[in-house]
């Protein structure tokens, strides 16, 4: 029997808010529907409760329960998990509307900044089965009724911006429209907040909001200030999009999508389409949504000959820029191979409209790809702290053939949650970093297969999603380098106690809380006593101490008596360094002299900004005093620890026998360093990039020769550098802590993966640019160059460590190979996919299974020979698969067939497989 007619108001609000199809129907209804029932937008969790409270008819109730289930998970804490964080999301694409969920189902403030005002993008995502699980479980189904029915699993993006749009409104988040986020607004003066630059200039609510957290889900477009973005070229790839009217007649209901098909897999469509059309593709996808959605890598040369192009340009930007694509030719070129696939049962195919009123079509390269080389940083100012996190194509944009974007996206939006969730607890910054770092290392590696079965199971713990994780992956040493302590105002050397009094307040708070947090951390060693910040720390015990009560574990038990100062020291520099990420920003000598009072208060800063937080426990941060009891017998050993560890050190340098037994520290210190100048050898060309300069004697970096603040420092072999500058020669990685050296041949530095071995081929006093590490000159896309950086525009060519910097991967010679060998390229980050199956028939059957997934099975046969039964085409005519092959319910294999992964199968391949090339 039918439901009689609601007469309250507000119901009738939220039915039209559960339907609404338009971004601004959507506001419009939940604007209503809060009126109606007396309530301010964006009151966070409370105004959730309030809502249901007061809605509790049937067909909200639905929608209540699915949200309920999901905020009772206990990670949430009852929405008392992150009470008083309060969060800025940059962009409203789904990542950022994923993102802004998890942090308000946490009990965060959340706002949120968009900078467009409408959601008008028809292209349609690729969703993974724990997507498709996750949007289920946030009701997709009642907002928008077609949610991945039957087999689908792919939604436009618009639709799956509006479904989220509609849960992160009912859980209190609060969006502004129309607002660009340009920048972050540091805290003025000690007690003060972080804001954000936003344009137009926001109402005062908005531009006073002051935040702990800034999440960017942006786009892959914008990367905020300070993060580095790699970017990744393969060989030239043109892609095209088209999305047409879905008139739903009927017709249009029966024409079968196409999930996927590539050349490599069904060359006789291609070669049938080249001859009536003159179009000549590698792949083509269509789907079904709001629109008809196609997408196609077509050959450059066939748009050169159908005028789509006008002119061949070597550079990709002018290739595909508007004045060289002809509008009509394009629209001619996309209709007539959306009608070949289709049998020209779709109709007249006329174009849906972009956000501009144009027709939705757009050629685009996916030869580059960038990437974020972390994925959060940590910045501070006068005591304020603020976590900075990427999600997203902001964090990694995806290689479309592999369907990845949008299910990566919300991995790395739950990681960015549970991020900011350890953030709450009071986690250290290094190890919120290490944390992040260390999932983010997982994140391009994943794939539905390689993941948990159960999509049930996941939530934000990324141990529901992750099987092998290893949230120490990266430890708090090596991420040093993304916890930046902004030091704006200019810090002299050679300055009297005020600059130093600066320089404290700049970083750990003042002098005097500094030397009383010091003074705290090292009471009850015998032979410490620290009463200043300058000679106290001369004799090296202080510092040895304070290591040692932060790490109580890290020596051998011995005796310090007869330890120079300045071997103590430089022990204690390379532990903190090694141990626990912090940055040497002083040298040993300069300690022990008293010669570099600054450099010593910057660096204990560091401690004290790092560790403040860590409730004072005397047996040191990793456990109980039998570990190390300051005032007890343990700090004595602790003091002989250091003794034992150096003679052993130096017996084993000398060649004396130890026994057997190897000194921890000494794999990651060989030697003391006193951080004395090497003497140039003879033979050896000038220590690049510049001569030594003793360290703390210049306010210059020693790589790009501009000034060097204290808080910026690094130093090295000697010599300082600007953090963002210390790279590895190779890749220009940033070097973090314990994770690079120096090569004696040529005095570079490098990452561990790139540093040269004795006796290496490329070894030498200066190698240069090796031939055989450079790409290839390839059609138009790959760097003919070394290793290049391309500034921003505007910038000058040396990387500014406060501006994203681009850079070209230069490619191994086997990469490239195995890049120019593909059209289509796979993940961009060249991680190995998941490993394949050996035989044929193991192939078949995981593919079948769907257990090879996503986009690419990483098989390859051009002669279709090994695969031609499993994947012989299915749709009549055009031989094109049809979604959905015998016992795949997750696609059809025809989705996965538009990448070219470089593997081959049981030697099918034609010349070029092997099993081997299977491993
Ligand atoms: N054409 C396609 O097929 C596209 C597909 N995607 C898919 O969507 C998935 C999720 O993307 P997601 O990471 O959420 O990114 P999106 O690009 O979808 O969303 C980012 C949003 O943030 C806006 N924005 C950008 N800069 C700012 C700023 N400074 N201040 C405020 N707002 C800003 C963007 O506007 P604007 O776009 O105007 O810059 C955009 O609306 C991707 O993985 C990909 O799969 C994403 C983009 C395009």
């Amino acid at each position: 029997m039918a439901e009689p007619a609601s007469t309250n108001p507000a119901h009738a609000h939220f039915e039209s808010f559960l339907q609404a199809q338009l971004c601004q129907d959507v506001l419009s209804s939940f604007q209503g529907l809060c009126e109606a029932l007396g309530l301010e937008p964006g009151g966070g969790l409370p105004q959730y409760h309030k809502i249901k409270a007061q809605l509790n008819y049937w067909s909200a109730k639905s929608l209540w329960a699915k949200l309920d289930k999901r905020a009772g998970q206990p990670v949430y804490q009852q929405g008392r998990a992150c009470p008083n964080t309060k969060c800025l999301v940059v962009g409203a694409g789904p990542c950022g509307l994923r993102a802004a969920v998890e942090l308000a189902l946490l009990g965060a403030r959340v706002v949120l900044v968009e900078k467009r005002t409408k959601f008008s993008r028809h292209n349609v995502l690729h969703l993974w089965p724990f997507t498709i699980h996750d949007l289920r479980a946030l009701g997709a189904k009642k907002f928008y009724g077609r949610f991945c029915t039957g087999t689908l699993d792919h939604i436009s993006i618009r639709q799956l911006q509006l479904l989220l749009l509609k849960v992160v409104l009912l859980l209190g988040v609060e969006i502004h429209w129309g607002v660009t986020f340009t920048g972050l607004q540091p805290p003025p003066k000690k007690g003060s907040g972080w804001r954000a630059q936003l344009q137009p200039s926001a109402p005062a609510q908005l531009a006073n909001y002051e935040f702990d957290v800034l999440i960017s889900a942006a786009g892959g477009k914008f990367v905020p200030e300070g993060f580095t973005v790699r970017e990744m070229r393969g060989k030239l790839a043109i892609g095209i999009t088209v999305n047409f009217v879905n008139g739903r007649t009927v017709e249009e209901t029966q024409v079968p999508e196409i999930s996927g098909v590539a050349r490599i897999y069904n060359q006789s469509f291609f070669q049938s389409l080249l001859k009536a059309t003159g179009i000549d593709l590698e792949n083509i996808v269509y789907y079904k949504d709001d629109t008809h959605y196609f997408v196609m890598t077509a050959k450059k040369q066939c748009l050169l000959r159908l005028g789509v192009l006008r002119q061949d340009w070597p550079e990709i930007d002018r290739l595909l820029g508007s004045a060289n694509v002809v509008p009509e030719a394009l629209q001619r070129f996309v209709r007539a191979a959306a009608d070949f696939a289709t049998h020209g049962k779709l109709g007249k195919l006329e174009f849906a409209r972009d956000a501009h009123g144009r027709p939705d079509i757009s050629a685009f390269d996916f030869t580059s790809m960038m990437r974020a080389e972390s994925a959060a940083r940590v910045q501070e100012k006068h005591g304020a702290r603020l976590l900075l996190g990427l999600v997203g194509d902001c964090l990694v944009e995806p290689f479309w053939p592999l369907g990845t974007g949008v299910a990566r996206g919300f991995l790395a939006a739950f990681d960015a949650a549970w991020m900011v969730k350890r953030w709450a607890e009071g986690a250290g910054p290094l190890e919120v970093l290490a944390e992040r770092e260390s999932l983010y290392q997982l994140l391009s590696q994943t794939s539905p297969e390689n993941m948990h079965r159960n999509v049930a199971q996941y939530g934000l713990d990324p141990a529901t999603r992750y099987p092998t994780l290893n949230l120490r992956a990266v430890t708090p040493n090596q991420v040093r380098d993304l916890y930046d302590v902004v030091a704006k105002e200019p810090v002299r050397r050679n300055s009297d106690k005020t600059d130093a009094g600066k320089l404290a307040a700049g970083s750990a708070g003042t002098q005097e809380e500094l030397l009383r947090w010091c003074q705290e951390q090292t009471v009850g060693y015998p032979g410490v006593h620290v009463t200043d910040l300058s000679s106290s720390w001369a004799d090296g015990r202080a510092l040895c101490a304070l290591v040692h009560r932060l790490r109580p574990r890290l020596l051998e038990p011995s005796d310090l008596q007869g330890l120079g100062a300045l071997e103590a020291t430089a022990w204690a520099l390379k532990m903190a360094e090694h141990e626990l990420g912090i940055t040497p920003v002083v040298s040993a000598k300069a300690v022990v002299a008293g010669s570099d009072p600054l450099g010593l208060i910057a660096y204990l800063s560091h401690f004290h900004s790092t560790f403040k937080n860590v409730p004072h426990n005397p047996g040191g941060l990793e456990g109980p005093a039998s570990q190390g009891f300051p005032g007890s017998s343990s700090a004595v050993l602790f003091l002989g620890k250091l003794q034992r560890t150096l003679q052993r050190t130096r017996a084993q340098e000398n060649g004396e026998d130890t026994g057997g037994k190897k000194p921890r520290l000494e794999v990651e210190a060989k030697s003391p360093s006193t951080e004395e100048p090497p003497a140039p050898e003879s033979g050896v060309p000038p220590t690049p990039p510049s001569q030594p300069q003793e360290a703390g004697a210049g306010d210059l970096c020693a790589l790009c020769g501009e000034q060097l603040y204290i808080l910026e420092r690094l130093c090295a072999d000697g010599r300082f550098f600007h953090r963002n500058c210390f790279r590895c020669r190779t890749c220009e990685a940033t070097l973090r802590p314990g994770d690079y050296g120096q090569h004696p041949g040529d005095g570079y530095f490098y990452c561990f993966q790139h540093l040269p071995q004795p006796g290496h081929k490329e070894d030498g006093p200066d190698p240069g640019p090796k031939s055989q590490d450079l790409p290839t000159p390839d059609e138009n896309s790959m760097p003919s160059g070394p290793s290049t950086v391309i500034p921003q525009e505007g910038t000058s060519p040396v990387p500014n460590p406060r501006q994203p910097t681009r850079r070209l991967i230069r490619l191994s010679s086997p990469e490239r190979q195995r890049l120019s060998s593909l059209k289509l390229t796979p993940d961009p980050d060249l991680e190995p996919p998941p490993k394949p199956p050996r035989s044929c028939s193991a192939l078949a059957r995981q593919a079948l299974e769907g257990s090879f997934v996503g986009w690419g099975i990483p098989v390859r046969s051009p002669q279709g020979t090994c695969f031609a039964q499993m994947h012989s085409p299915r749709v009549g005519g055009t031989g094109i698969s049809e979604r959905g092959m015998p016992g795949n319910g997750k696609g059809g294999h025809g989705a996965q067939d538009m990448s070219t992964p470089p593997f081959s199968c049981c030697g099918h391949e034609g010349g070029a497989g092997t099993e081997s090339s299977l491993q």
